[in-house]
């Protein structure tokens, strides 16, 4: 009931034990703090959080036009409605280095479990999309250190992305990867992969924990978790799955209710008023006051 239990301190702890667990752990991308509370009730060890998502929730492309207060805020809201650790993408961290130590204390703050800063240039886009291009590797490496230093939790996880894979090669994001673990780099996002060999390239050349971006409608296939693990990946991310599904539900709806006048051919596949309840601990807070929850609602045991 009403905040997550779990301190950052221990989310953060988590993440780490996961990140060295030797098993993938899956982190699908909650679009609000709701979303998380049925990531969490799944199974699932992990919430990621969108750049993309948060973008798009506003009706923002996802080019930076994001603030850091916005992003600090909304994860924030959602961190506190879990008790799984958050890794949120703060994109190019929202400035110079000066500003990328300010955005990782804000991020802290806000009680996330860790971060993953990329080397784009700003105007930042999509990872997917053409046209790309990514600073030289000393400002990418200064962003890196500027992150790692500025935090005050040590288990804050600083992961570092690198979008060089679709400008220069494979070859290049090794040596951009290798570059960024040794500016301080806990962990490494390796953007746009063409397919497993390329995941298992960036695994051989370094020796820390690694990502994998499963985003649909862009250049990597679609591999398992199963896959992903087999060529040496980490921790995988399903970043903008439950908002485009969620999206994709909403127009059905609204072309149903056009078309024939009313949701009813709509309502079988909706969340329940009793599965939301759940979702919201709405009983809990009877213990509260029992006046809370003492209502008969038709269809409630739906
Ligand atoms: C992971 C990502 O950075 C995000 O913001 O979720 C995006 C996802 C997407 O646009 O599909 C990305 O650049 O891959
Ligand atoms: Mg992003």
């Amino acid at each position: 009931m009403l905040y997550s239990t779990t301190t950052p301190e221990q989310k953060r702890l988590k993440l780490r034990e996961l990140l060295n667990s030797g098993t993938i752990a899956q982190f699908p991308g909650a679009f609000n703090p709701l979303s998380a509370r049925l990531i969490e009730e799944k199974g699932f060890p992990g919430v990621y959080i969108s750049g993309a998502v948060l973008a798009n929730d506003l009706g923002l492309p996802d080019i930076g036009l994001t603030t850091l207060t916005e992003v600090a805020t909304r994860a924030g809201q959602i961190a506190r409605m879990t008790e799984l650790p958050c890794l949120v993408d703060a994109d190019t961290g929202f400035g110079e280095p000066m500003n990328v130590a300010r955005t990782i204390q804000e991020l802290e703050n806000a009680g996330l479990a860790g971060c993953h800063i990329e080397d784009q240039f700003n105007p930042k886009r999509c990872g997917h999309l053409d046209g790309k291009n990514v600073v030289d590797t000393d400002t990418a490496a200064k962003r890196i250190r500027a992150a790692a230093d500025a935090r005050r939790d040590a288990n804050f996880l600083i992961m570092a992305r690198t979008d060089i894979r679709a400008v220069d090669g494979i070859q290049a994001a090794q040596e951009r990867a290798k570059a960024l673990v040794d500016a301080g780099a806990d962990a490494i996002f390796p953007e746009a992969m063409k397919d497993l060999s390329e995941f298992q390239a960036i695994r051989d050349a370094v020796d820390v924990p690694i990502l994998a971006n499963m985003t649909e409608f862009g250049k990597s296939e679609l591999f398992t978790a199963e896959q992903l693990q087999g060529a040496g990946v980490n921790m995988v991310i399903y970043p903008v799955t439950l908002l485009r599904i969620a999206m994709g539900a909403a127009e059905r709806t609204l072309e149903t209710i056009k078309a024939t006048g009313t949701q009813e051919a709509q309502v079988e596949n909706m969340l329940t008023r009793a599965r939301l309840y759940d979702l919201v601990d709405y009983e809990a807070y009877n213990q509260f006051d029992t006046g809370v929850f003492n209502f008969q609602v038709p269809g409630l045991s739906r």
